[in-house]
């Protein structure tokens, strides 16, 4: 078995850093001194071996890739690891322990802004979070067991209202509810039956629902194949700082736009 073991020597081999993604604390406690020359971040949803070194996923990522440069952008974001750096990432692609060994060449050139987006959005980062939740459950559940596309825009509302207009009466009106809410979360899937864009404040207030969005296209770059509500999601995001949690009807995945651009790409159901 030689040869196998060579294999995984490689991988680790002068390595500048250990990240341990959702690690128990015997796994943990089993390297965080085994090297002092190698730091050990851990990346997971809550702290709760204690790290000192830690990046909190705000969702789960099925995504592998998308787990990866998560962590990898919010260990560069706090100056744990730097351009050049190779970090050896330990894993699980399937689901429970960890199983697999990732080697990463970190660089400025692999930011994706997927740690952008949830931390250096205008919006909150549970505010974002909670958006993508309600997204993800509506993408899992559809409406009545049917498939259902919405629009959420979240942060820069003020700009976001001047530059739509209502489709219908705001139901939103008076109220002052925030994402996150349960009842919230029902409102706005029953709301997403109807048309348009749902606007969010910085703070996670609904400000609206029914509002069409009439946004400069110019400069915006989506794939190909989107229609027009995720031209609209995303170019709102280039003409104000507003972020767009976009979930698709018609092929049940959730995008998120910020900069006029997508950022990420999650299915709901984990495929
Ligand atoms: N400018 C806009 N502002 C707000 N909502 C919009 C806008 N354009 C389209 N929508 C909403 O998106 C819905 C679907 O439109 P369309 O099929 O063109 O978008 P799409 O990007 O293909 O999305 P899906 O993948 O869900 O079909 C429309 O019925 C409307 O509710
Ligand atoms: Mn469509």
């Amino acid at each position: 078995m030689a040869a196998l073991s060579d294999l995984l020597g490689d991988l680790v081999e002068n390595v500048d850093g250990l990240f341990l993604f959702s690690p128990s604390s015997s796994f943990y406690e089993r390297f965080v001194e085994a090297d002092p020359d190698v730091p050990v971040v851990v990346v997971a949803p809550e702290n709760v071996v204690d790290a000192e070194t830690y990046v909190q996923l705000p969702l789960e990522f099925d995504n592998v890739r998308d787990r990866i440069r998560f962590g990898v952008e919010g260990a560069m974001e706090h100056g744990l690891v730097e351009d050049g750096d190779a970090v050896a990432c330990s894993v699980s692609v399937f689901d429970g322990d960890i199983d697999s060994v990732i080697r990463v060449r970190v660089s400025e050139g692999m930011r994706s802004g997927i740690f952008d987006l949830f931390a250096n959005s205008r919006a909150d980062p549970s505010v974002i979070r909670d958006v993508f939740e309600v997204a993800i459950e509506l993408g899992k559940k559809g409406q009545k067991g049917k498939p259902v596309g919405a629009l959420f825009v979240v942060g820069d509302a003020g700009k976001v209202m001047n530059k739509s207009r209502p489709l219908s009466y705001n139901p939103f009106e008076k109220s002052h509810v925030h994402v996150g809410d349960p009842i919230v979360n029902v409102m706005l899937k029953e709301f997403s039956r109807l048309d348009g864009a749902f606007v969010i404040s910085d703070s996670g207030k609904i400000v609206s629902a029914y509002r069409y969005l009439e946004p400069s296209a110019e400069g915006v770059d989506i794939p190909k194949g989107l229609g027009a509500r995720h031209m609209s999601g995303a170019a709102i995001t280039r003409d104000t700082n507003a972020t767009s949690i976009v979930l698709s009807e018609s092929d049940g995945l959730v995008r998120a736009f910020k900069g006029g651009k997508m950022i990420l790409e999650i299915d709901p159901e984990g495929h």
